[in-house]
């Protein structure tokens, strides 16, 4: 039976794998939190890096690739940097039979494989704004439980990685690549998201501040961190002296060195396993139109053995003279001619995989000169006059795709809820939203919701591998207009009681 088979409101990790599995996007490998991506998932990964890499090709930035290892001496060059991270680098301490001299790093990340190079080849301000980027993989060995595409022991990514002459020019970069994530979402992967400002305490520590786009995830009301976009500050260029000469500084005077302002953003493979969590149904992957390898399927109907000769070479004939049209059109589209399995089987396998829109023709078909469509997201059909049909087709998955981010979108806001008195603050998480709170900034108000919001049942065991039931800040949204003003002095923190400053998303999260 190729159908899910498991409810995704009644075990939702199962569901997960289950349709990854049934859809044929992956299998798993005989390395714990490692996973094979088979085309069905890898065709999507290269329909995001198509976009965003032409995207920010437009703004100036280059490919390069670097290495894949990094010594232990350059990995550690600064130790607030590594080490809360330090449990999850995975180290080479042998080849063959032979014992290195010293272990070295896998790249869990490429700031200290790239910029002893950027502090070679940057000497002038002519060189910036300096921007390279790379596709790769990196490998974070994560103890946490893994789960396919949202944290395995190795993802694809890409990592850009910029450098400019002043604090302003950085920060532009930085909300214009987050716009970009917002864009590789809500445009192609129907998926609504947050943009939006990290806490002190979530943003990463050896950068400046961390910009983000916060998913949502409905089945279990948790957020989920979808892209980053940091600007390091001058961090990184203290500790590896990428500096040059300031532009300003008249000739002859002392040469004043400008440490570069530096950028690093990075967007992975997650991207997929959202857009499955935020999509799938209960009969298996619904894929928006705009990363579907295949957009179309068309099944030849009512064939049977009491069909004519003539009827059962024409049917699939027009099916796929059909695929053709539609393909010749720019519509990826796919007939499936397949002998031997029944129309039933077809629809229901084309349906675990989520292909948009499914075409039908069947004898009826023929003499009304038309074709069945059926939407993958709604179920809803319709038939469709072959003489209009690729424009029909064209028209009904820009529907789908726009379809399915509105209702995507109603739905996050909708489990968005105003907090002002904390005893509404766990019931709404409980009730699997998030919460948009009027907030203080305090780094130990902070600790004490996550303490106070993840209290384990009276005398549960806590695996600190599950996932946590603590809520944690996730961003300043970007946009703090959607909420009511907050009064200086006046708009009190719900946890703590102190003056609130800004509006904060907390959650529980993945
Ligand atoms: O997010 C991004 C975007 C892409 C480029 N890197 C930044 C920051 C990565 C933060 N990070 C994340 N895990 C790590 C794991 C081990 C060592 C170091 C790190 C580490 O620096």
């Amino acid at each position: 039976q190729i159908a899910v088979g498991i409810q995704k409101e009644l075990d939702f990790p199962g569901w997960y794998t289950n349709v990854l599995i049934k859809s044929d996007m992956l299998d798993y490998y005989s390395v714990s939190g490692c996973y094979i991506l088979k085309p069905w998932s890898y065709s999507i990964w290269e329909a995001i890096q198509a976009w965003f890499d032409a995207k920010i090709k437009e703004m100036g930035v280059e490919n390069a690739y670097f290495p894949l290892f990094v010594s232990a001496k350059v990995l550690e060059k600064e130790k607030d940097h590594v080490e809360g991270f330090a449990p999850e680098v995975a180290w080479v301490t042998r080849a063959g039979n032979t014992d290195l001299e010293e272990p070295i790093a896998i790249r869990p990340t490429s700031e200290t494989v790239m910029y002893p190079y950027y502090a070679k080849w940057i000497q002038s301000h002519r060189d910036l704004p300096f921007r390279l980027n790379q596709w790769n993989s990196v490998v974070r060995w994560e103890f946490k439980n893994p789960q396919p595409f949202l944290r395995t022991r190795e993802f694809l990514w890409q990592e850009g990685h910029t450098a400019h002459l002043t604090k302003e020019g950085a920060g532009e970069e930085v909300l214009q690549i987050l716009d970009l994530y917002r864009r590789v979402y809500e445009e192609l992967l129907a998926v609504p998201v947050i943009p939006g400002i990290k806490s002190e305490k979530e943003k990463f520590a050896g950068g400046l501040y961390t910009t983000t786009i916060e998913g949502f995830i409905p089945t279990t009301g948790r957020g989920i961190q979808a892209g980053t976009s940091h600007c390091l500050g001058q961090n990184f260029s203290k500790m590896f002296n990428i500096v040059v000469e300031d532009p300003n500084a008249g000739t002859g005077e002392s040469s004043s060195k400008i440490f570069v302002w530096q950028n690093s953003w990075g967007l992975s493979t997650r991207t997929i396993g959202v857009m499955v969590m935020v999509h799938g149904d209960n009969k298996g992957l619904v894929l928006p139109p705009r990363v579907a390898s295949i957009q179309v399927v068309i099944v030849p109907c009512g064939v049977t053995a009491k069909t004519s000769d003539e009827l059962r070479k024409r049917i699939p004939d027009e099916c796929d003279a059909l695929a053709k049209k539609l393909k010749k059109a720019g519509i990826k589209a796919r007939a499936d001619l397949r002998e031997g399995y029944t129309p039933g089987y077809k629809f229901n396998d084309w349906e675990l995989k989520g292909v948009p829109i499914r075409l039908e023709i069947g004898p009826a078909d023929l003499d009304k000169e038309q074709t069945l469509s059926v939407r993958r997201d709604t179920g809803e059909k319709a038939p469709i006059k072959m003489a209009n049909v690729v424009e029909d087709v064209g028209k009904l998955l820009e529907t789908i795709q726009t379809d399915m981010f509105q209702k995507a979108k109603a739905t996050y806001e909708s489990r968005i809820k105003i907090v002002y008195d904390w005893k509404d603050f766990v019931p709404t998480l409980d009730n699997k939203c998030v919460v948009i709170m009027p907030w203080c900034e305090v780094e130990a108000c902070e600790d004490d919701i996550k303490e106070r919001s993840g209290k384990p049942a009276l005398g549960e065991q806590v695996d600190e591998r599950a996932p946590s039931a603590g809520a944690k800040s996730l961003a300043f949204p970007l946009d703090q207009s959607k909420y009511p003003k907050i009064e200086a002095g006046k708009t009190k923190c719900p946890a703590c009681g102190r003056d609130a400053k800004r509006w904060m998303l907390f959650g529980r999260s993945y």
